[in-house]
């Protein structure tokens, strides 16, 4: 055994690791997706795991979890005990390795209880009749633990935001003998809001003060500096940092060590006017919304934001036709829509498309390919009766691949088989490709590395230098910064105010809070002096 670096927060629990990963490979057909790969988390650790979209973090955490089985040979240990290769699930669990997924992973229609206790209720042995007695005391007993109490027969779907994580990680943690054991959260803290985010920090501080660790895989260089106390890195399937101190770190040594490079500063300058169509939104009512007027230039890219429930994500779906509307009217160019009448298919027949925010439930077809899916909006909209032109069709598809840097790039990949980030991509391409007029983006570079979002930035800008006009809905103040000309901040269904000009992402911060001061994810460092 190789000695490990302490840990930054050291003298929790014994020393040992409560992960270890030796030598493990796991191989799609011919793809290498991750190439003798070790890892070791120390008792107490936040450790984190970071890389490039489609640097094998996801599959790490799917061969630890058992839902890939990995190449031969490695070996993986928690808390110095050996596991069996393949993993078993239920053995990973039994023994404290457990997954946070990005999206929690609830069921919404079920209870506290059940989501927790969901695939282990004990039965009588002779009725067959679930114990609940005994399921409620260990579901109630789980949440103690985090120090924050859920009724255990609310509706997984009525609960808060805040609510819903702390079930999510206790049904996690339950396996875990207390300070013993992993929680691996892969991308868990992308969908949720600040607010949220405090309250996850200070449930994971509470976990790992007991000795148990965690693992989180990022692609928020803020939140790895700030939470994690090592950090090992990935590139194209093989570890080339391995847990790295963070404290010693700064932002830019973090990205360069994920890209391999650094990046060069995207400034944008204020682009001179463009041809094209301006967008005049007037009167616009939602179930959120409330009497909204906007109004946006051809080569503007505006953003929206607020906290949850001020609407601004509501935005995005009444203006093109995905959600209802109350009221209200959409001038451009030649197209002077009430909105009330609106729907989907008219938007996109006149170039207003939408990105929507989650991937995998809206936007794309994962059993096809990346070329299916991106020639999908032109081949519905050409009339059935024109021959297809593959050569052409191939080179739009060829075009945005590269443009949009989709790893790997074949054209021919089923999407269900590309990593999160470069599905992501995809669905961007997909709406890029059809040259829209209006492109509505909700949360656009979710998901993605931060090389890809500079790249998705630039397509982004790109298509506003040809005459469209852009509205990004989000409250990612990095993804706000890079990509927007001015920014609304809504509250209670409106715009209340407006950032222009050089704005930080610290600024888009503040508005959204209104000058609260923000919270660090973690407590300061004593070298921060307190
Ligand atoms: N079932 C599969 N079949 C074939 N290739 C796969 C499969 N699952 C993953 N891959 C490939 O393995 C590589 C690693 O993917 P993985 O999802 O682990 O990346 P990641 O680092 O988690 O990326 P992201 O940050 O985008 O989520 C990618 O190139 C992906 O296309």
């Amino acid at each position: 055994m190789t000695d490990a670096p302490a840990p930054a927060s050291s003298g929790h629990g014994p020393t040992g690791s409560r992960l270890r990963v030796d030598d493990v490979s796991k191989t799609f057909g011919r793809y290498r997706a991750l190439q003798s790969v070790h890892l070791d988390v120390a008792p107490g650790e936040i450790h984190g795991l970071i890389g490039q979209n489609g640097s094998g973090k996801s599959t790490l955490a799917k061969v630890l979890t058992g839902y890939h089985a990995p190449d031969p040979g490695g070996r993986v240990l928690v808390d110095g005990e050996p596991l069996r290769l393949p993993v078993r699930p239920r053995e990973a669990s039994a023994r404290g390795l457990a997954v946070v997924h990005q999206s929690l992973g609830l069921v919404g229609d079920l209870t506290v209880v059940e989501n927790l206790r969901v695939g282990r209720f004990r039965a009588n042995r002779l009725t067959r009749a679930i114990r609940w007695a005994g399921e409620r005391r260990e579901a109630a007993a789980v949440l103690e633990r985090l120090g924050h109490p859920v009724p255990l027969d609310a509706r997984v779907a009525d609960l808060s935001e805040e609510d819903r994580a702390t079930v999510a990680i206790a049904r996690a943690l339950q396996d875990a003998e207390p300070g013993r054991g992993i929680v691996i959260f892969d991308e868990s803290t992308r969908s949720l809001s600040r607010a949220s985010l405090e309250h996850f920090y200070d449930m994971l501080e509470g976990i790992v003060s007991t000795g148990t660790s965690a693992l989180l895989i990022s692609h928020h260089m803020e939140e790895v500096l700030e939470a994690t106390d090592r950090v090992t890195v990935l590139r194209d399937g093989v570890v080339v940092e391995s847990g790295l101190r963070t404290a010693d770190l700064t932002e830019n040594d973090l990205v360069r060590a994920v890209m391999g490079r650094s990046l060069e500063s995207a400034t944008h300058a204020v682009e001179p006017a463009v041809q094209g169509d301006a967008v005049a939104v007037r009167g616009l009512r939602g179930h959120l919304v409330t009497d909204v007027d906007l109004d946006l230039r051809p080569g503007e890219v505006v953003g929206v934001t607020g906290l949850a429930g001020s609407g601004h994500d509501e935005l995005p779906y009444l203006l093109t036709g995905a959600r209802p509307v109350r009221g209200g009217t959409l001038q451009f160019g030649d197209v002077q829509q009430d909105l009330t009448r609106w729907d989907v298919r008219t938007a996109i027949a006149s170039g207003v498309v939408l990105v929507p925010e989650g991937r995998e439930h809206a936007g794309l077809a994962l059993e096809l390919s990346v070329a299916d899916n991106v020639l999908l909006p032109r081949r519905s909209s050409r009339a059935a009766v024109l021959p297809v032109d593959g050569k052409a069709e191939s080179a739009v598809v060829d075009d945005w691949v590269h443009r949009l840097d989709v790893r790997p790039p074949d054209p021919a990949q089923l999407v269900g088989k590309l990593s999160g980030g470069n599905q992501q991509k995809v669905l961007l391409a997909k709406w890029l490709a059809t040259g829209p007029r209006l492109l509505v983006l909700h949360e656009p570079t979710q998901a993605v590395d931060v090389g890809a979002r500079q790249t998705i930035t630039a397509a982004v800008r790109q298509a506003a230098a040809a005459g469209c006009a852009v509205l990004v809905a989000g409250t990612d103040e990095t993804e706000l910064t890079l990509l927007c000309d001015r920014v609304l901040l809504f509250r209670e269904g409106r715009p209340v105010s407006e950032l222009t000009g050089a704005f930080t992402p610290d600024d888009v911060v503040e508005s959204i809070f209104s000058g609260h001061i923000r919270k660090r994810l973690r407590s300061a460092t004593p070298a921060a002096g307190g």
